[in-house]
């Protein structure tokens, strides 16, 4: 569709700011351009765009010079949305959204056919501004000027679109409606489009390929996982950059850290919390929070909070929505379910096992719940018929240490290999199969780590982080086990 070779142009002839740049984008391709301040986006657009004259170079539309096309054929091909579009008339919303149609009109006194009419008004919809169709453009707020400007440069159906920031002034949802809109001009009609995009995670979501612009050259170009290079991004920006997945579509997302990180005071985790425990609920608050991953009914993930909660409920506790019930629990109580982690057993609170331990000079809590009515193995075939009874063996872990996501990963295999073990040692069956079991059917387990000191990127057997959990859940695992078995002789 266009073809860049050996593009080179600027402000003055001997001195170009961008140098040398070939690229070529496919019809029906989002190309998203990124790059810092001042490294030659504004200028590369406008060499584009023909506001800039080239130094040396050509740019080709379907393989002739877009510069040898006459104004009004690039105005059937190309629309522009740039950062500048001053409307100096008195023109109303409708008005500019029909300038978009004058190349297609026909005659000397040009006037709008009922297919221009039809265009002007879909566009008008679809950028949801047909409602100040009326209104002076220029006493349109930033937002709605630029969803206007939008609309024009889509009734003009062009082949090429190209755009300037154009979520600029667009809060969240006018963001992602415009690029869904876009996006969908791009599936259905082929939509060819060239962007200027300032928010990498916008452009993670909505490019199919994108360039790096840094000095005028080209640091990278390629697909969207071109933004996870870590160390690359950071040479761009000058920023500590580090990229993760998005959870629900497969793009790369980035978080930034700020150079002087919110300062906090050291945290002693042995005394940084205060428990309390009753018959409906055991809760810890921690004074800062901690980096957890859990499976708990609330706060699920990998998440930074304060509150860990388990509740009881009764043993033939059958609720559609025990999110929804927990939360209002948790509220009832005044603990933030935003800021929480929570769980819940029928196992009597009173017999939880709490246990602190300072292993290698590195500080653990732990607190478990046990039952083992449904003790599972979980190597034999199910029996996914089976009434599960009640019986769970719920585990918090707190470590002082710093680990990585992959850490926190191991963190999890070291207490649930020592809950088995205990499991094990204690010779608990599943009640189906007769043979050892390895869990209950609804354990819960969290691990929360206050990242202070050097991060680690491992915390399974063979280090001192995961032996410690081992050691300790196993310990405390056992214990409630052991009083539970207890209570049912
Ligand atoms: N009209 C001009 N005359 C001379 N130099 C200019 C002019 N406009 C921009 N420049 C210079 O060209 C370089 C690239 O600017 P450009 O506007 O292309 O950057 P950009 O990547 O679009 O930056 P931003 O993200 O800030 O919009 C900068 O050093 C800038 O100072």
């Amino acid at each position: 569709m266009i073809e860049v070779k050996n593009l080179s142009g600027g402000y003055s002839a001997d001195d170009p700011i961008v140098k040398g740049l070939n690229f070529d984008i496919q019809q029906g391709e989002f190309f998203g351009l990124l790059g810092p301040n001042g490294s030659g986006k504004t200028t590369l657009f406008k060499l584009i765009t023909g506001t800039l004259p080239l130094t040396s170079g050509e740019i080709l539309l379907d393989n002739t010079s877009l510069f040898s096309l006459s104004k009004l054929e690039k105005a059937r091909k190309i629309a522009v949305l740039t950062q500048e579009s001053h409307v100096s008339f008195d023109f109303t919303v409708e008005e500019i959204v029909s300038l978009g149609r004058y190349a297609f009109q026909k005659g000397i006194l040009k006037s709008l056919s009922k297919h221009d009419k039809n265009i002007i008004n879909d566009v008008m919809e679809l950028a949801n501004v047909t409602k100040y169709r009326f209104k002076q453009f220029r006493l349109l707020s930033g937002g709605e000027k630029q969803r206007v400007l939008l609309a024009k440069a889509l009734a003009q159906e062009p082949l090429l679109l190209l755009l300037d920031e154009p979520t600029n002034h667009l809060d969240i949802k006018h963001s992602l409606y415009m690029l869904d809109l876009l996006k969908e001009w791009q599936r259905t009609k082929q939509l060819t489009i060239f962007s200027i995009l300032h928010d990498i995670n916008i452009a993670a979501l909505y490019a199919d390929r994108i360039a790096l612009l840094h000095e005028g050259t080209f640091l990278d170009i390629g697909e969207v996982e071109v933004l996870r290079k870590k160390d690359q991004l950071n040479k761009l920006y000058e920023v500590d950059i580090r990229t993760q997945s998005h959870p629900k579509v497969p793009k790369p997302q980035i978080l930034m850290t700020p150079r002087n990180e919110v300062s906090v005071t050291r945290m002693e985790l042995g005394k940084a919390y205060q428990m309390k425990q009753n018959d409906d609920f055991i809760h810890l608050e921690f004074d800062q929070p901690l980096r957890t991953i859990s499976n708990g009914v609330i706060g699920e993930g990998i998440q930074w909070v304060k509150h860990y909660c388990n509740f009881h409920v009764d043993k033939n506790y059958d609720c559609s929505s025990p999110k929804d019930e927990l939360e209002g629990w948790m509220r009832d109580n005044g603990i933030p379910p935003e800021q929480a982690v929570g769980m819940m057993t029928a196992v009597q609170l009173k017999y939880a096992v709490v246990r602190t331990a300072k292993i290698e000079n590195i500080q653990f809590i732990t607190v478990v719940t046990a039952g083992v009515g449904n003790a599972v193995d979980i190597s034999q075939e199910g029996d996914y018929e089976r009434e599960y009874k009640i019986g769970t063996i719920n585990t918090m872990v707190f470590v002082d240490a710093h680990l990585t996501d992959g850490a926190l990963v191991n963190a999890c295999m070291s207490a649930t290999e020592a809950k088995t073990k205990a499991l094990s040692d204690l010779k608990v069956k599943d009640p189906f199969t007769n043979t050892i079991a390895t869990s209950t059917s609804t354990d819960s387990l969290l691990i929360g780590v206050t990242q202070q000191g050097e991060a680690t990127p491992y915390a399974g057997s063979g280090t001192f982080v995961g032996k410690g959990i081992g050691r300790i859940v196993y310990e405390a695992t056992r214990e409630a086990i052991e009083s539970e078995l207890k209570r049912k002789i």
